[in-house]
C-alpha cells in the first residue's frame, strides 16, 4: 500500500492509558471471581496481552481463531472455527477479547457459540467499535474507543496481513 495513505488515529500513549482504564473496570467488576480471558486471533493478540498485564484477579488465557468465508473485504456473515479453545469454559466467567467490532457478525457468532457451552457468564471486551457499520445487534460490555467508519490497521489489525505490528491504530485514506 502507498504508505502516505496511513495516518495515526489513536497513538500509543492514548491506547495504553485506555487499556489500563478498561483493566481497572474489569478488576472491579469481577472482584472475588476468576476470569477466563478468550483472545480472538489474530487481531486480538496485542490487546489481549497488554490488557492482561493489568488484570489483578485470578485469570486464565485461551485462544480461538475464526474466519469469515468470502473475500477479505466483504463480510459474508458465515463464520468458521479454525482453532477452538483448548479448555472447557463450563461454569467460568468468560471475557471475549477482540480488536474490533465492525459488522458485529464475528462477535455475535462467538458469543452465541460460547454461551452454549454453559459458562457462568459471557461478556465482550472490544478495543474498537465501529457502530455505523453494524449489521447484527451485538453489544460490547467493555469498549476502548468508538471510531468512525474508516478502515483501520495496526496494533493487531491488518491490511492484507501486514501492519499488525504498529504500536498505534492508524486509518487509511
Ligand atoms: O465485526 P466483523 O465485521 O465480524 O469484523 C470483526 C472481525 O474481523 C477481523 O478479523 P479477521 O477475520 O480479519 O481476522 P484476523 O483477526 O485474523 O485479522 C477482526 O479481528 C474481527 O475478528
Ligand atoms: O477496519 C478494519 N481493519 C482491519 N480489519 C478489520 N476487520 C473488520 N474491520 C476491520
Amino acid at each position: 500500500m502507498d504508505e502516505s495513505r496511513i495516518h495515526v488515529m489513536i497513538d500509543e500513549v492514548s491506547l495504553q492509558n485506555r487499556i489500563r482504564q478498561l483493566a481497572d473496570e474489569i478488576n472491579h467488576d469481577y472482584q472475588g471471581k476468576e476470569l477466563a480471558m478468550i483472545c480472538v486471533l489474530k487481531g486480538g493478540v496485542m490487546f489481549m496481552t497488554d490488557l492482561a498485564k493489568y488484570i489483578q484477579i485470578p485469570m486464565t488465557m485461551d485462544f480461538m481463531s475464526v474466519s469469515s468465508y468470502g473475500n477479505q473485504q466483504v463480510s459474508t456473515g458465515i463464520v468458521k472455527i479454525m482453532k477452538d479453545l483448548d479448555n472447557s469454559i463450563e461454569n467460568q466467567h468468560v471475557l471475549i477479547v477482540e480488536d474490533i467490532m465492525d459488522t458485529g457478525r464475528t462477535l455475535q457468532y462467538l458469543k452465541n457459540l460460547l454461551a452454549d457451552r454453559n459458562p457462568a457468564s459471557v461478556k465482550i471486551c472490544t478495543l474498537l467499535d465501529k457502530p455505523h457499520t453494524r449489521v447484527v445487534p451485538v453489544k460490547a460490555d467493555y469498549t476502548g474507543f468508538v471510531i468512525d467508519d474508516k478502515f483501520v490497521l495496526g496494533y493487531g489489525l491488518d491490511y492484507e496481513q501486514h501492519y499488525r505490528n504498529l504500536p498505534y491504530i492508524a486509518y487509511v485514506e
